[in-house]
């Protein structure tokens, strides 16, 4: 497994000048995919942080009828709940004409039936996503790969496999819920990955991450490991 060399960092004065440029980026690569093939299928990160770039990108002058947008993990909660990802996502794309695509259709107790049938529903997507974008939480972990007992199959599950159901453990105190996520080949084999994070702290994990390479604890650092193409690192204090 390699250890990925090209990772650029960009660091910016506040949150707001890094929603700007992120969301300059993020409309680019969308703009580049409609040129190519007439259509963009991007995976957005949930969580708290990419918010204020979602509000500068979604007044993008772009085709959005021709932008496919899915959250590249989901809580296992009801569309609507303050939790669900993808409902954030829904309120500030929709409007804009964008398809935004829920991975967990019905909140179900199965956790792994629900990751089951969004690798099914993946199928009807273009490969590989034109983007994804990640975020890292305070404990490394990334989209929703977790220690846990899906760890494994997260990151070394067959290549084809492009989301699973995951079990945190433990469960992060923010969002203490089971969760969808894509898988980590699914994650590599983007034409393009971004990370966009805030704060010392979660600096201080990737910065670990990276340097333990690919036998990182985190998985943030697992990930990492192997991307093959270069990826950029967004920081704001
Ligand atoms: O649904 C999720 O939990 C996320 O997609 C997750 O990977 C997120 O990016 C981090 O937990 C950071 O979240 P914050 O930006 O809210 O700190």
């Amino acid at each position: 497994m390699a250890v990925n060399e090209e990772i650029e960092w960009w660091d910016y004065e506040d949150a707001e000048e890094m929603a700007e440029a992120v969301a300059g980026d993020i409309q680019f690569i969308i703009e580049s995919a409609i040129d190519a093939r007439g259509a963009a299928v991007v995976a957005l990160a949930g969580g708290k942080t990419p918010l204020p770039i979602y509000a500068i990108l979604s007044e993008a002058k772009l085709d959005w009828k021709r932008v496919t947008i899915i959250p590249g993990d989901e809580r296992i909660v009801p569309l609507g709940d303050p939790l669900s990802n993808v409902t954030a996502l829904a309120k500030t794309f929709l409007p804009k004409g964008a398809r935004v695509m829920p991975i967990v259709p019905t909140a179900t107790a199965d956790y792994k039936a629900a990751g089951r049938s969004a690798d099914a529903l993946m199928q009807d997507l273009h490969w590989p996503l034109d983007l994804c974008l990640l975020g890292v939480g305070g404990d490394g972990h990334t989209a929703s790969i977790f220690p846990g007992p899906d760890f494994d199959e997260a990151l070394n599950g067959p290549k084809e496999r492009r989301a699973l159901g995951v079990m945190p453990d433990p469960l992060p105190p923010e969002a203490p819920v089971a969760r969808v996520t894509l898988s980590r080949a699914a994650i590599v084999s983007s034409a393009s990955v971004m990370i966009a994070v805030t704060g010392a702290a979660k600096k201080k994990v990737i910065e670990d991450a990276i340097s333990q390479g690919a036998g990182s604890t985190y998985p943030i650092g697992r990930v990492l490991a192997d991307t093959e193409l270069p990826v950029d690192i967004h920081w704001a204090p």
